[in-house]
């Protein structure tokens, strides 16, 4: 059974139901925020500069993000939540982004402590019942056709959801001598993408009782937070485009997307 708009609503703290129903929050003039999580380091990319800065098809990793975010018309504004030591930050970001992209400096020790810092941060600008697209600066990939795809299959959805893809190789558990132990049925299972969407006080408040309950640093992805409130967010086809730049090898195949034909 999905789980009812009630349901969702129940989720959220009391105070943050009231301001749902502020004017600001209707559906029909909800905004839509993107919050892009670009404080990590890029351990496993081996690079000597954080990953979200490497150049890739011509500009900053970044860029690509901030940029599809800045031309799309349904996205309101983009914040950026970065290292409060990021020294590379400044130099990138083209006037003409300005506008469009606001830099938090809250950027903390995991992907979720970052995510949590930034929606902190924005608590002020932001309605509960705005919707925020958290998407990793480490994927380049994503275009207008599949932050479309999201906003569509969302725009009436009590719960949000997330792009993802249909996993369709087979899984095997390896042990630690790396051999197979047993193969994980594939069926049903996705492998997650960003941007997830959420309405802000769903979000916060997920993220919140996560942290409260000293698992936030446990869960990889903001959706998990919103599991564990016993909700069930939607599952929207994503693209193999909107990969995550993680290893090495993922670059050349990034960039391949981003200057080959939009898939
Ligand atoms: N403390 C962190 C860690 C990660 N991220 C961001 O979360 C996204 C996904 O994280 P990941 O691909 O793991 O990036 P890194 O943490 O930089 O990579 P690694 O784990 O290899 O260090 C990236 O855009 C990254 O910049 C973040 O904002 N804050
Ligand atoms: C959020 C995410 O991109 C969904 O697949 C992924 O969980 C991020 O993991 P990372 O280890 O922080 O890159």
């Amino acid at each position: 059974m999905v789980p009812s708009q009630a349901a969702a609503r129940r989720a959220v703290s009391g105070a943050g139901l009231a301001r749902m129903n502020a004017p600001s929050s209707s559906p029909a003039t909800s905004q839509h925020y993107a919050l892009i999580p670009a404080a990590g380091v890029g351990a496993r990319m081996g690079a000597q500069i954080p990953k979200q800065y490497m150049t890739l098809a011509g500009k900053p990793m970044l860029l690509h993000a901030l940029e599809t975010f800045a031309a799309h018309p349904r996205i309101d504004h983009s914040f950026v939540v970065v290292s409060p030591e990021d020294g590379w930050i400044d130099a990138l970001l083209p006037p003409a982004l300005l506008a469009h992209t606001t830099v938090l400096r809250v950027g903390g020790a995991t992907r979720q402590d970052s995510v949590f810092n930034g929606l902190q941060a924005i608590r002020a600008q932001a309605a509960d019942g705005d919707w925020v697209l958290v998407h990793d600066a480490a994927r380049p990939g994503l275009d207008g056709v599949l932050i479309d795809r999201l906003l569509d299959a969302l725009a009436n959805d009590a719960v949000g959801g997330l792009l993802a893809l249909p996993v369709v190789d087979t899984l095997k558990r390896g042990d630690d001598q790396s051999r197979s132990q047993d193969t994980v049925p594939r069926a049903g299972l996705w492998a997650a993408q960003t941007p997830q969407m959420f309405r802000y006080a769903l979000l916060q408040h997920a993220l919140e009782q996560a942290r409260q309950q000293d698992r936030l640093a446990a869960i990889t992805d903001d959706a998990s937070a919103i599991e564990m409130l016993g909700l069930r967010p939607r599952l929207v086809e994503g693209s193999p485009r909107n990969l995550k730049v993680t290893l090495a090898q993922d670059a050349a195949l990034a960039e391949f997307f981003l200057k080959g034909p939009h898939a």
